[in-house]
């Protein structure tokens, strides 16, 4: 039996459920080949969800902001998805769900990435709304194609609220709920970091099954206090086991302890948020001796920029190895 964020287990082997459970899911970092090589490094990919199963992680996210879907074609993102979903099903995870970022700017094309996540494994999809042409996408549009998608889709989808990723484009929790009707909508991560629009969603929804998740691990004390089901957050690459325990201790009632480390983790992210999926693979690299370089044009930081990056994680990645042993 593997055990999940909110202690519960479930037999490995199993297929992951289509109603996600509540806990911590995290949005996992690409790895590519060192140099002009630059392709997917697959046993990087592989190791990384062992450790992160291993460490008690609900589920796993492919392709959110933190894994570099836009640096992806459309073969390499189905190759990450089967690596994950093989990683997790041959170690006994198999109950670990596999969410899969799918946003694209055209309703055709996030229906193709849907499809392509369904036969690679993932059990659902992570949607962002297309904003490109955001002055031309009036609130009608963006529900209609949130609705054209779960329509098609052959896993079931959950909403993506991220407006610096977005050009601003901030989803109501009206627009939100409405949407929730939808029986292949089933859930949403809200990386506005709007607590307000987080606890109008849960109560909303509750006891339908549809999850709430807060979208960044700075806040999952928040998130819980006001009925969401949990994090999607990219900090967790680095210290999951950090990153359970806030939840683990707010869930054990011990809440002044859950505060003392949420405000651990809460600076940890502050290098992870100003930084991006770039500080992430600092972290990773400087303390566990993997992570690598990001996809041109984007590049690792240098000099002082990289030293105040890795001192950033410094007293979470203190957190995490106190857990670990
Ligand atoms: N801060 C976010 C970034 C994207 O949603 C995260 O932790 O995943």
């Amino acid at each position: 039996m593997a055990p999940s964020a909110n202690g519960t287990t479930a037999p490995s082997g199993s297929s992951p459920p289509s109603t996600l459970a509540p806990g911590f899911y995290v949005p996992t970092v690409a790895f590519f080949t060192p140099g002009d090589d630059d392709t997917i490094d697959e046993a990087t990919t592989t190791s990384h969800a062992i450790r992160l199963a291993q460490a008690g992680v609900t589920g796993l996210v492919t392709h959110g902001s933190n894994g570099e879907a836009v640096h992806l074609d459309h073969e390499e993102r189905i190759r990450v998805t089967r690596l994950t979903r093989a990683a997790l099903d041959a170690h006994g995870y198999g109950h670990v769900p596999v969410i899969v970022g799918c946003g694209a700017q055209s309703t055709r094309e996030t229906i193709q990435l849907c499809r392509e996540a369904g036969a690679a494994g993932g059990s659902h999809a992570l949607v962002l709304p297309p904003a490109y042409y955001g002055s031309l996408l009036t609130p009608a549009l963006i529900a209609s194609h949130f609705r054209a998608v779960a329509d098609a889709s052959p896993v079931p989808i959950l909403i993506y609220n991220f407006p610096a990723a977005c050009g601003g484009l901030d989803l109501s929790s009206d627009a939100i709920l409405a949407l929730a009707r939808h029986p292949n909508i089933v859930g949403v991560k809200l990386t506005c970091g709007n607590t307000g629009k987080l606890a109008r969603v849960a109560a909303g929804t509750a006891g339908t099954g549809f999850r709430t998740f807060g979208g960044s691990a700075d806040f999952t004390v928040q998130t819980l206090a006001v009925g969401g089901h949990g994090i999607i957050g990219g900090l967790a690459n680095v210290a999951p086991r950090a990153c359970l325990e806030v939840m683990r201790l707010w869930e054990a009632g011990q809440h002044e302890k859950a505060r003392a480390a949420q405000a651990v983790v809460a600076r940890g992210d502050w290098t992870a948020i100003q930084g991006g999926f770039v500080s992430v693979k600092v972290g990773l690299q400087k303390y566990f001796g993997y992570g690598g370089e990001p996809r041109k044009p984007c590049a690792l930081p240098e000099g002082g920029k990289l030293t105040a990056q890795e001192e950033g994680f410094a007293e979470l990645v203190d957190l995490e190895k106190s857990l670990s042993s």
